[in-house]
């Protein structure tokens, strides 16, 4: 198996049906039935609204900083299991901290994890982009003094009718701290999404950006700064942005030299995590091993918090990412 980092996965997202079960039964919370296969059953989403709702809906099993940690300690253990040397992980906290959750019970059990799990991995923050900007930035001005958890911020949940646009005073804030920005933008989005997400945002990594493919002059400036796309293809297909994996723009994404990684978003709810997705993409697309290593190596390269060249520490916010030999990796 490859070696490789993960730089697109909501730990939310790795919620896995018996997990809620375990929980709601720990927390003594109801659910409509405590079976793990009526909890499986809603997994057939017909668009990322669809998704989030239920994505949404589980969370309420989350509730104290024990639940946290064996969250994301399980997301570890079986991101070990996949060949991943490195995560930089999106949280939700608005998701928690509206359910009445502390933000200390969220950072507490994520950081005890991380610290103790068999990956490196690093925290990015998420706003919420349906809770609007003057949430986002009371959520980030709650954070700060959690500064030293996470390294950077992002921008998720339903996307269309949320340009990024609305959210620049909270990016601004979050550059001045020095945190590293990157914005789901182009998933349900159009290639306007992903240029508002570079040009008023600042950020330094689109997440999905599979629709940047519409635009040439897109693709020409995604190039030529080398700013990479971490695209999530079981993602794709589960909520329907694309028909099938044999439709998937991957392979020419690649092909027009994008800096192009591949991860698994939600693998809870998508059918797989993210060698999952390496395998699918060599089954169903027939991706070669030259092209899959080629993506392995970017995805190195993406990291803001891996660099062999400073012993496996982090990239400073707004260089752009080294292009790896595979040696170096
Ligand atoms: N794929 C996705 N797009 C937007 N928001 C999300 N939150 C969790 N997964 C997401
Ligand atoms: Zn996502």
């Amino acid at each position: 198996m490859r070696p490789k980092a993960e730089l697109h996965l909501h730990i939310e997202g790795t919620l896995e049906p018996e997990l809620v079960v375990d929980l709601a039964r720990r927390n003594r919370i109801e659910l409509p039935a405590f079976d793990v296969e009526a909890v499986r059953a809603r997994n057939d989403f017909a668009d990322l609204r669809s998704f989030l709702d239920v994505y949404y809906d589980n969370l309420a099993v989350l509730r104290t900083e024990e639940d946290f940690h064996d969250l994301a300690a399980a997301y570890l253990r079986r991101a070990a299991a996949q060949g991943v040397r490195h995560a930089e992980i999106f949280f939700d906290p608005q998701a928690h901290t509206s359910r009445g959750v502390p933000l200390e019970a969220v950072f507490g059990g994520l950081s005890a994890a991380l610290r103790d799990g068999e990956v490196p991995a690093a925290l990015i923050l998420c706003f919420l982009r349906d809770r609007g900007a003057e949430e986002a930035e009371r959520t980030l001005r709650a954070a700060l003094p959690f500064r030293e958890h996470f390294i950077g911020v992002g921008l998720d949940s339903a996307e269309v009718g949320y340009p990024p646009s609305l959210f620049r005073r909270v990016f601004d804030i979050a550059a001045a701290e020095g945190l590293h920005r990157v914005a789901h933008a182009g998933e349900e989005g159009g290639p306007d999404y992903v240029w508002e997400a570079l040009d008023v945002l600042g950020v330094e990594r689109v997440d999905h950006g599979i629709r940047a493919m519409e635009d040439p002059q897109l693709v020409a400036r995604l190039r030529e700064e080398r700013i990479p796309l971490t695209v999530c293809p079981l993602s794709n297909v589960r909520l329907r942005v694309v028909p099938s994996l044999r439709d998937h723009i991957l392979p020419a994404m690649l092909d027009e030299g994008l800096v192009v990684t591949v991860n698994s978003d939600d693998p809870a709810y998508f059918g797989g995590y993210v060698e999952d997705n390496y395998e699918a993409l060599r089954r169903e697309l027939g991706m070669t091993g030259e092209q899959l290593d080629r993506i392995a190596r970017n995805s190195f390269a993406a990291a803001f918090a891996y660099d062999p060249r400073h012993g496996g520490g982090a990239r400073p916010a707004g260089q752009a990412p080294h292009h790896y030999s595979p040696a170096e990796t």
